[in-house]
């Protein structure tokens, strides 16, 4: 595989164009029918489950989250919180409930957040929302058995970030037990140059202090114990894969407790669009993590 700094601009935007990828239906067919299923998997989850909707995480506007509950609450509760994707400029948490129902099913407790998107946001505000959101929800909810991260795409990359947060800014020092990140990008480094930063307006200074890849040291300080799956999509980009591969190796070298996950006949969308049925590899993982199985 070719070294992305080689790659011409062209080459380097077909390759952060996750829809392109798809072998199940054109560009514009994959993204409809990814948004349609996750806003139809949302609708269900909170016709199934006990909501509480719009609860502020802070001041600002898109500084809100969704809680999904089970239904007869037991002493083992685990957490975890959704951070959707949608290349830092795409989506919200009012469709990132569809994971949900085979979760709160098993008795756990899930959590939609929402941050401020480009244009409106920038990827120091994204980062900092997301921490200060982890923060807020294990001071709410501090009697919960285990606190786990799940995101997807920008989301998962945004998870990294949590993960490799140092709390000592923080009024608290959340122990976050599992991660699940499915199809991140870990160097942001290769998109300056493409239209995905348009929105975004990212500098090189920006971009290298939102890498996760440039935060190992402190992830691993940070986050010591707990297990990491590194999920990426059979039919992702070379350079998605590529992104998944190299901080995977990376996490794994710095000592940590990860794996990495290529998951068969998906592609950047399926690949997290499944977590709404139970029997799919990636929910039985999840469920397995939190000991849930
Ligand atoms: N231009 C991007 C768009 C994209 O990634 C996207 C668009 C809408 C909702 C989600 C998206 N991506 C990942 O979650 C693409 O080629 O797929």
């Amino acid at each position: 595989m070719s070294d992305w700094t080689k790659m011409s601009k062209d080459e380097l935007e077909r390759q952060y164009s996750p829809s392109r990828w798809s072998l199940r239906m054109s560009a514009d067919d994959v993204i409809r029918a990814h948004v349609a299923a996750l806003k139809s998997g949302t609708e269900k989850a909170r016709a199934v489950t006990q909501t509480l909707i719009d609860v502020p995480y802070g001041d600002g506007d898109r500084e809100k989250l969704d809680v999904y509950l089970p239904s007869s609450p037991s002493p083992d509760l685990p957490l975890v919180i959704y951070l959707h994707g949608g290349y830092w400029q795409f989506l919200s948490k009012d469709e990132s409930g569809f994971l949900a129902p085979p979760l709160v099913q098993k008795g756990v407790v899930v959590v939609a957040v929402g941050y401020s998107t480009a244009p409106t946001g920038n990827m120091d505000l994204m980062v900092s929302q997301v921490r200060r959101s982890v923060a807020c929800v294990i001071q709410q909810y501090s009697h919960i058995s285990g606190l786990y991260l799940c995101g997807h795409s920008a989301g998962a990359h945004l998870a990294a970030m949590v993960l490799s947060t140092d709390w000592s800014e923080y009024d608290v020092s959340p122990q976050i037990k599992g991660a699940l990140l499915v199809s991140g990008v870990y160097d942001l480094q290769p998109i300056l140059s493409t239209y995905v930063n348009e929105p975004l307006k990212m500098t090189g200074e920006v971009a290298l202090r939102n890498s996760p890849s440039h935060f190992l040291s402190q992830l691993k300080v940070s986050s010591t114990s707990c297990d990491i799956i590194v999920a990426v999509a059979q039919n992702d980009s070379p350079e998605f894969r590529k992104q998944s591969e190299e901080y995977f190796k990376a996490l794994e070298s710095a000592g940590l407790a990860v794996s990495l996950e290529d998951v068969p006949d998906t592609d950047h969308f399926s690949v997290i669009e499944q977590l709404a049925d139970e029997h799919y590899s990636l929910t039985q993982l999840l469920l397995k993590m939190m000991g849930k199985s």
